[in-house]
């Protein structure tokens, strides 16, 4: 299945000065092809978990549509799953009985529940665990978990929210490798928010950056790397390099308040290893005039 975001919108009342609105995304637009993973990278406030929660149905926008295939979707659907960035697993239940609630409440039979359990705990190397209390297992155990919930449905999109937020950097390394193969395995169409450039580069086909001035795309770049990743290959490097020198641009506060053609500017000034981002930031700009 596909996403295709069309020009949405979204005001929020200022929390402070409920008079005053913010607009938080103006006419954001963009698609995600069917298996293909793609990440939202920016830096904080951009609107990348506002834009994840509309597409998950969890929050109405003012203009624009969200399509699933074709199909407008307005409300929450078994089709998006959601990992969200803090677990929200169940401490009452066990381990498998978090992984089996959505099969539950969907009126999936015990005997092919458990049978899905099993398959689910020994992707995630997790077979032990099965009758653990969350609370009795570790961040990254939990991480792998709140995934697996979401893959018990077989959705056929997964929406991630910092999925890997809340874990250091050995073990994070460890889960993004095991994400991958996961999704690889089950070809599912992902869509991430992270703040991680590495880990962007390391999981997606595609990499979209926003900025702070109503979620403007300021990028969009694909990832042609063959999989699994290899962190020491020269072309992931120039990948880096790219990706941080645009996500820099797009947190320099002064960018916030000036124009277009100053923000093009700042970019190709920062663009010293001739690259290519220069055309993407180009397009972006292009395509988001009205
Ligand atoms: N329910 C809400 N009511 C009012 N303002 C909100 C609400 N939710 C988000 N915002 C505002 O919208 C903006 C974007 O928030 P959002 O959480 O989408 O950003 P983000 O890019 O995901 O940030 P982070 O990376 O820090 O999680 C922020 O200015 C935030 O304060």
């Amino acid at each position: 299945m596909s996403i295709s975001v069309q020009g949405i919108t979204k005001v929020f009342s200022n929390r402070r000065d409920k008079k005053s609105m913010n607009t938080v995304l103006e006419n954001i637009s963009f698609d995600v092809n069917e298996g293909e993973f793609v990440s939202l990278l920016g830096p904080s406030g951009c609107g990348k978990t506002t834009t994840l929660n509309i597409i998950a149905g969890f929050l109405k926008h003012e203009g624009g549509n969200i399509s699933v295939s074709g199909k407008e979707v307005n409300r929450p659907g078994p089709d998006r799953a959601f990992v969200f960035q803090n677990y929200a697993l169940f401490p009452w239940m066990k381990v498998g009985e978090n992984i089996m609630y959505p099969m539950k409440m969907q009126g999936i039979p015990r005997k092919e529940r458990e049978e899905k359990l099993k398959e689910l705990l020994e992707m995630a190397h997790l077979e032990e665990y099965a009758n653990y209390y969350i609370h009795e297992i570790s961040g990254g155990m939990k991480q792998r978990v709140a995934l697996l919930r979401a893959l018990a449905c077989d959705p056929e999109i997964l929406l991630m929210d910092e999925p890997l937020g809340a874990v250091d950097f050995q073990m994070r390394q460890m889960l993004q490798a095991q994400l991958e193969s996961m999704l690889q395995e089950k070809r599912k169409t992902a869509l991430m928010v992270t703040h991680d450039v590495d880990e962007a580069i390391y999981l997606s086909d595609r990499v979209i950056v926003m900025s702070r001035d109503r979620g403007k795309i300021l990028a969009d770049i694909k990832i042609e790397l063959p999989r699994p990743r290899d962190r020491k290959n020269e072309r992931y490097h120039q990948y880096t390099n790219e990706l941080s020198d645009i996500l820099r641009s797009a947190l320099n506060g002064e960018i916030k308040n000036q124009g277009d053609e100053e923000l093009l500017e700042f970019i190709q000034k920062t663009d010293k290893k001739g690259s290519d981002k220069t055309v993407f930031a180009e397009k972006a700009l292009c395509s988001s005039n009205k």
